[in-house]
């Protein structure tokens, strides 16, 4: 059995694009948590929260999260929100190693700007003050979450994979 590599942290670090490159690299199978939603229901992120609400967003998550928990040698990117029920970390833990993608407050924003609409919890007129905040509140989670902090401020999203496979094969020897 391979593991398979988790990425998880805020909105904007970098998980979908890192995942995507991780897996093309490393000829991994690469699965997003947010594809597999939008796959299942046929709505976009931003519809099933404007549509149904957080609440309902978040149990398709689990029940995305329980299923791809299943499987062997993939790179899972996660929702920034993943953290928030725990029995999502005890599934993504059995078999993952889980990587946290730690950026800064000003460089999520940057990350963010161009797509800034496509995040339904940031659609508010000051979306630094939101990120800041809701960081704060995430913030320990993703340190209890995760088996490996990296921190994406000063790296290009290729560097990011580059580390993370670096650590995921010295795991393996
Ligand atoms: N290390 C990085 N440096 C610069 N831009 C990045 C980096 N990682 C991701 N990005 C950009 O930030 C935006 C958000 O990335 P995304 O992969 O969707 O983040 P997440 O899935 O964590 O919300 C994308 O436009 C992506 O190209
Ligand atoms: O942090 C969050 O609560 C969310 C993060 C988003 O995914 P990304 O982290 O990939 O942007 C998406 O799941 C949804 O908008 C909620
Ligand atoms: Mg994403």
């Amino acid at each position: 059995m391979r593991e398979n590599i988790v990425l998880i942290g805020f909105m904007g670090t970098g998980k979908t694009t890192v995942g995507r490159l991780l897996a093309k690299k490393f000829n991994m199978k690469f699965i997003d948590s947010d594809d597999e939603i939008i796959r299942k229901t046929g709505m976009s992120i931003n519809k099933i929260f404007e549509k149904y609400g957080e609440e309902y967003f978040r149990n398709l998550e689990k029940i995305v999260i329980e299923e791809i928990s299943k499987l062997d040698g993939c790179v899972i990117a996660t929702g920034g929100g993943v953290v928030k029920d725990e029995r999502n970390i005890l599934n993504l833990k059995k078999k993952g190693l889980i990587f946290h993608l730690n950026g800064s407050v000003s460089k999520i924003k940057e990350n963010l700007e161009s797509e800034i609409h496509k995040r339904p919890l940031l659609n508010c007129d000051n979306y630094y003050e939101k990120i800041k905040l809701l960081l704060e509140e995430r913030r320990e989670l993703y340190k209890r979450a995760s088996d490996f902090d990296i921190n994406i401020d000063f790296l290009s999203s290729n560097e990011v994979a580059v580390k993370i496979m670096e650590i995921y094969n010295s795991k393996k020897l």
